[in-house]
């Protein structure tokens, strides 16, 4: 039997909350740092980089994400960006990835909206050749930014909608930024047939996670981490199998938890509420989806079996038609069958 960290490296993964931007490498950030070399704070030394990649809080952690953001600017960084993620991914046997991109950051940075939603449908379809890979993107809305991002964000949706397009969220800061306001525009993705997945019950209460639910027809939640102080939610979660995408080391680095063994998961897995484990913004958090496996493994008590099980509950959180979440969670059972002899 191979040790956990190998028997994780090796797994057949999905990941459903991971950010475009935040998924940048140090490598990647030092190359387009240097293409604007000076006017940007962001260190062009992958060493450097690390300190800058310490939060003092969550609102610091968005200030740090944008300066990043402002890195990318035209569609080659964007091309670029897209398929070096999807090397990284599928490096961590992940066959399939919801990637959340923000388009409104990047054309309110100059970036036209068919340009940018090319570059990214190119990137998505290269990725699948290079390395077997299936990319998809939720398109979210940078919450501090509000309404005017909320309309652009939905208008660019409908009009450009590239094929891999399948959910609509809102991320960004919770405090300040109300979820009930978003509602015309959830609704109208949905209608238009994309899955609504905001982030709610990361910085804020689980009230913030009700109105997710009520207000923007919420079918899964990024983090939700707060659920735990509302039996009630707890419970509304479970029965009807709304899992919540668990990003451990973001919410310890974001300072939203204190540390990882005051992180609440196992008490939310307790509840019987489904969950996906991801790395959230992974080079900003000094981690990797793996890492995150690992973490979840420890806070969990799990071996390959119920790591394993993690998995299956990844790929049944995921918006992919039914025969291919059947065939990944085949092609992890037999890994697991193998690593087993
Ligand atoms: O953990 C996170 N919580 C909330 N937003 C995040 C997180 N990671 C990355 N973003 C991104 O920050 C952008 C701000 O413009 C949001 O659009 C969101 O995609």
């Amino acid at each position: 039997m191979t040790d956990l960290p190998t028997f994780i490296a090796g797994l057949p993964k999905v990941e459903l909350h991971v950010h475009h931007v935040g998924s940048a490498s140090p490598r990647i950030v030092a190359e387009l740092a240097a293409r604007h070399e000076g006017r940007s704070p962001v260190p062009a030394d992958p060493e450097a980089l690390a300190d800058y990649f310490a939060f003092r809080d969550f609102a610091h952690f968005i200030e740090v994400y944008l300066s990043v953001v402002d890195l990318i600017r035209d569609a080659d960084d964007v091309w670029l960006l897209t398929h070096e993620v999807a090397r990284e991914l599928a490096r961590q046997q992940v066959r399939y990835a919801e990637l959340t991109v923000t388009p409104y950051s990047h054309v309110n940075r100059g970036i036209p909206a068919p340009a940018f939603c090319e570059a990214i449908e190119d990137a998505r379809k290269r990725a699948e050749a290079d390395f077997g890979i299936a990319l998809r993107w939720c398109f979210d809305i940078p919450g501090e930014a509000g309404l005017p991002a909320a309309e652009q964000t939905l208008r660019i949706a409908l009009d450009e909608r590239p094929d891999g397009l399948i959910s609509f969220g809102l991320g960004g800061p919770e405090i300040g930024v109300p979820r009930p306001q978003f509602k015309p525009y959830f609704d109208q993705a949905r209608a238009a047939g994309l899955r609504s997945v905001p982030h709610a019950g990361e910085t804020t209460g689980p009230e913030t996670i009700w109105d997710a639910l009520r207000e923007l027809g919420a079918e899964r939640i990024g983090h939700g981490i707060s659920a735990v102080q509302d039996p009630a939610l707890l419970t509304y979660l479970a029965e009807r199998r709304i899992s919540l995408e668990i990003s451990p080391t973001s919410n310890v680095r974001t300072r939203a938890v204190p540390s990882i063994d005051a992180h609440p998961l196992p008490r939310i897995v307790e509840a019987g509420v489904p969950v996906s484990i991801n790395s959230d913004d992974p080079p900003m958090f000094g981690t990797t989806l793996n890492d995150e496996y690992a973490v979840a493994a420890r806070l969990l008590r799990l071996g390959p079996d119920g790591v394993a099980a993690l998995a299956r509950d990844a790929v049944a959180a995921a918006f992919l038609p039914p025969a291919e979440q059947a065939r990944i969670s085949a092609e992890i059972d037999a890994y697991r069958a193998s690593a087993a002899r």
